[in-house]
């Protein structure tokens, strides 16, 4: 097993955020989408981005780097090369949930959808019940990933639980303007990670899509086309928590690359570290957090935000008082299950933290102590852990510290840049 010695270092310097995961998926599809050619700016072509792009080149789409612009040429209806479709999506939840719907769509063959981790075993349910509705033939084994799925999606009424995954709507949202009839989704219940969806919507407008949000659900008109253009990719909230999180701890960074716009629902992390007692300032686009008074613990609702939940986790494990976070039983579903990660691994390292179905409780302390710490290859519990490093007394032990690339590529360089010291 690879461990990294990270050593207890304060911070200081400024890093340049790669750009959003998230909104990179959506242009990849949108792009692979339209008749004409797309040019993307600042796409970081992390793993699960590669995965992506990828799985729309095995559905018809044509990609290649031209002065550090991705130019797309969109997939022609018709013209897509015969036979079954094979697409590897890695450990990719976004690339799997979003590319099913558009393989039954588009694809008259069968598509297999492939991959590794933790992957199989994420739920799928949602899309299974409407494959079954419309007596699409499909078969699944999760360990590893092998689905195979057959076409053609009909238009119609689509009845979609909200609180699995946003990512299921995100799929639809993509699919459903590129059929024939029009389309109603309709929420069975809460829609929880919604500013995904927002993200899914601004998108979809950027590339000429309409879509109607109605009281439960949205109304998809059926029979349009993706419009190409030119995209520029901002830069990632959910990256640059972990050092927001690391300049509330008492580190002197400036994160660069994000827009202060944003729409982007993983911008929470501002208002949740504000509540705790940290400040934020911006000059130009670079963005510090600090809190000259310490931070004091809060109530974190984690539903619609799970993916900052692990830098927070560090910000709560050294603030004063106690630290629920609560809805959060969804982060037992992601790359690992999360909640019980953050739980061991920080209190391996000294927190104080006690872990329950759907929430965590967690009780700050002054300083952690560092040792022996497993990433559980999932690259939020990574970074959180090198965070977590910059306020230990002695060094944490990273096993397995490569999962990074999974959205961060350069993490471990960025923060060697800004006085970071770890090395294999
Ligand atoms: O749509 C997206 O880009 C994402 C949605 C979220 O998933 P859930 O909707 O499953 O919470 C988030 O955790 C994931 O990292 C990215
Ligand atoms: C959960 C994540 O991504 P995905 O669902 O796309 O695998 C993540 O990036 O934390």
């Amino acid at each position: 097993m690879e461990t990294m010695q990270i050593a207890p270092a304060r911070l200081c310097g400024s890093i340049r955020v790669p750009s959003s995961k998230s909104l990179a998926h959506r242009a990849v599809i949108a792009a692979s989408l339209c008749q004409g050619k797309s040019v993307l700016r600042g796409v970081d072509l992390n793993d699960d981005v590669r995965a992506t792009l990828a799985g729309m080149q095995a559905l018809g789409a044509q990609a290649a780097w031209q002065e550090g612009r991705l130019a797309v040429q969109g997939l022609h209806a018709g013209e897509r090369a015969q036979g079954d479709c094979l697409i590897d999506c890695n450990e990719s939840g976004s690339t799997l949930r979003f590319l099913i719907p558009l393989a039954l769509a588009l694809w008259g063959e069968a598509t297999t959808f492939i991959g590794r981790g933790n992957l199989g075993k994420r739920p799928l349910d949602p899309f299974f019940e409407i494959m079954r509705a419309q007596g699409l033939p499909f078969s699944h084994e999760g360990d590893p990933l092998c689905l195979k799925v057959r076409g053609p999606l009909q238009s119609g009424k689509f009845a979609l639980r909200g609180d699995i995954s946003s990512q299921f709507l995100t799929g639809l949202l993509f699919a459903l303007p590129l059929l024939q009839g029009d389309s109603d989704i309709e929420l069975t219940t809460p829609l929880q990670s919604a500013g995904y969806v927002e993200l899914t919507l601004d998108v979809l407008r950027d590339f000429g899509i309409k879509v109607v949000p109605t009281p439960g659900g949205y109304h998809v008109p059926g029979g349009q086309h993706y419009c190409a253009g030119s995209y520029a990719v901002e830069g990632d909230y959910s990256q640059a928590a972990f050092f927001l999180v690391a300049g509330a701890l008492g580190s002197d960074v400036a994160v660069q690359g994000l827009r202060a716009d944003s729409h982007q629902g993983d911008r929470l992390v501002m208002d949740i570290l504000q509540r705790m007692g940290a400040q934020f300032n911006w000059t130009g686009d670079a963005l510090q957090c600090r809190a000259p008074q310490g931070l004091r613990g809060t109530r974190i609702d984690a539903a619609q935000c799970p993916d900052i939940i692990p830098p927070l986790a560090v910000a709560a494990a050294l603030a004063c008082g106690r630290t629920e976070v609560v809805n959060a039983g969804r982060l037992r579903i992601k790359e690992c299950d999360r909640l019980s990660a953050i739980a061991h691994e920080l209190g391996a390292l000294g927190a104080h933290i006690t872990e329950q179905p759907d929430s965590l409780i967690i009780d700050g302390v002054a300083s952690l102590s560092g040792g022996r710490a497993f990433s559980h290859q999932d690259h939020r519990i990574a970074m959180m852990l090198a965070i977590a490093a910059t306020r230990c007394d002695k060094p944490v032990l990273l096993q397995e510290p490569g999962c990074v690339s999974k959205s961060y590529g350069n993490f471990y360089e960025d923060y060697q840049k800004v006085g970071g010291v770890c090395g294999r």
